[in-house]
């Protein structure tokens, strides 16, 4: 299904997020897992930063990018494909803001806005954190008028600690995935 002709399609913006095991590697094998499911494709990806670990010190430093997506999925749906690709790629829910092998977070879906149990929209913490703001600029277009989210993110990023504890690890973006890639 091509996602781009699907009137019915929402774009999405998630955060990736990684500091156990082959880093790099897991970050794309979870876009690739992304971009098989029917209902998402994965449409712009930022580059890769290494990040000082925020929140609980005592862990490694992580990789960290985000990456944009058109889907057919509502956002709870959404939600569970990404939280089974945390577990298939071996994450494990033991300290809170601890260790992973890869962490997914839901951002911002467009034209919705949630407080459930299970999923609040926005993402209540991403406006705090420059490890998920930095790579988002990278991708949200800068004349994104309908919501504003460029300038939303301009303006937070003035007032953040942590920009510091950042810096680019690379800018090779994903290729698309094996069977995309027409390699
Ligand atoms: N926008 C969202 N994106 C991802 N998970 C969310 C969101 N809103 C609520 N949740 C809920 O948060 C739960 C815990 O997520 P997770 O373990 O990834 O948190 P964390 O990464 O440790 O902390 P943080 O949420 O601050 O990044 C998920 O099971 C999910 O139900
Ligand atoms: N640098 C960095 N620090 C973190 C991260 C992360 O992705 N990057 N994720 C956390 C849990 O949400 C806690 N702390």
């Amino acid at each position: 299904m091509n996602i781009h002709s699907t009137s019915e399609a929402s774009e999405a913006y998630i955060a990736l997020g990684a500091n156990l095991g082959d880093r790099e590697g897991t970050l794309k094998e979870a876009l690739n897992r992304l971009n098989q499911h029917e209902g998402i494709e994965v449409v712009r990806c930022s580059r890769i930063y290494e990040t000082e670990p925020v929140g609980y010190l005592d862990q490694p430093q992580f990789l960290n990018m985000a990456a944009a997506l058109r889907t057919t999925l509502a956002p709870e749906d959404l939600l569970h494909v990404m939280l089974a690709i945390e577990t298939q790629l071996g994450r494990v829910r033991d300290i809170r803001y601890g260790p992973r092998t890869v962490d997914l977070d839901l951002l911002w879906v467009e034209g919705r806005s949630l407080d459930t149990p299970e999923l609040t929209l926005p993402h209540p913490r991403m406006m705090e954190r420059a490890f998920v703001l930095i790579p988002l600029s990278d991708i949200v277009p800068q004349n994104d008028a309908s919501f504003g989210l460029y300038g939303m993110i301009a303006v937070a990023l003035q007032d953040l600690d942590g920009k510091e504890g950042m810096r680019l690890w690379t800018s090779n973006e994903w290729d698309g995935g094996s069977e995309h890639s027409g390699s």
